[in-house]
């Protein structure tokens, strides 16, 4: 009788008791605006250094208009600059309030009845492995394919879902760069996650833009120094957030979603990427 395949769980190699002491990035309070909202939705940040803040172009009203209304950026977010992570070597930046948290329920529930999800399989040591999580992926061009991990990802649909295409335009305008493929993850409670990768393969524009949008419940992203394996990142990332990875970011950390197993809700992330 032939030998049944084993089919494993890719496991985590991150401890997720350490997540108690999460950082968060800190947010300028530059106006009062900004002062109003964060009296009705505290942002939690342990982040004490404040010289790395850095501006980045803020989303004009003007573009603001060309949104779809059912897809808003939340509303003080042209106000708001991003926040970029203090990492050697990195280039990080997190908007916490990419998307309103109208769009983001929304979103996330348009998204869970996508029919395209799967749950990809890899080689690893000989093995087969499951992902611990859902995906799906679409692209600006049919022949656009993502090849990581030993597994191929190829567009899902002809087209992008209106939805993702509304985030993609959103995106493209707030950061003045193009993205030609997307890759959805699913986690669907904390017992999903992504192991510790670098998103470096070939295929993908060198030092190209990475940019993640999350929906559903927060999960806490952990960067990790390739070269120096004691220096951690973590960052909290919030329904509706954005985070973009840039330029030798890939080339010197590695990054990855740890299982948490007290998140009993799902998330979605989003993540546009800048193919050859
Ligand atoms: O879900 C996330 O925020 C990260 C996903 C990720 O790292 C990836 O798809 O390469
Ligand atoms: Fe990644």
């Amino acid at each position: 009788m032939a030998k049944r395949k084993r089919i494993i769980d890719v496991e985590e190699t991150i401890d997720s008791s350490s997540m108690n002491q999460r950082q968060k990035p800190r947010i300028a309070m530059n106006s009062t605006l900004d002062k109003f909202l964060a009296s009705n939705r505290p942002f939690r940040e342990t982040t004490k250094d404040k010289q790395d803040d850095h501006k980045m172009a803020a989303v004009t009203s003007d573009q603001m208009d060309k949104n779809p209304p059912h897809l808003q950026q939340a509303s003080a977010s042209h106000l708001r600059s991003p926040h970029k992570l203090s990492m050697t070597d990195a280039e990080v930046f997190y908007y916490s309030s990419f998307l309103s948290p109208t769009s983001c329920t929304s979103l996330y529930s348009t998204l869970t009845s996508l029919p395209y999800w799967q749950r990809p399989t890899f080689k690893i040591f000989g093995r087969q492995a499951h992902a611990a999580r859902l995906t799906c992926s679409f692209s600006s061009h049919p022949s656009k394919e993502y090849r990581y991990s030993g597994t191929i990802a190829g567009a899902d649909a002809p087209t992008y879902p209106l939805p993702i295409k509304q985030v993609k335009d959103s995106l493209e305008l707030l950061l003045h760069e193009k993205f030609n493929f997307v890759l959805l993850n699913w986690y669907r409670d904390g017992n999903d996650s992504i192991g510790e990768h670098a998103d470096d393969e070939r295929g993908l524009i060198p030092n190209g833009s990475i940019a993640c949008v999350s929906v559903g419940a927060e999960r806490t992203l952990v960067f990790r120094k390739k070269n120096e394996k004691s220096q951690v990142k973590k960052v909290i990332l919030e329904a509706g957030s954005l985070i973009v990875m840039k330029g030798e970011t890939q080339k010197f950390w590695k990054h990855g979603i740890p299982k948490e197993r007290k998140v009993l809700g799902g998330r979605i992330s989003l993540t546009f990427r800048q193919l050859e």
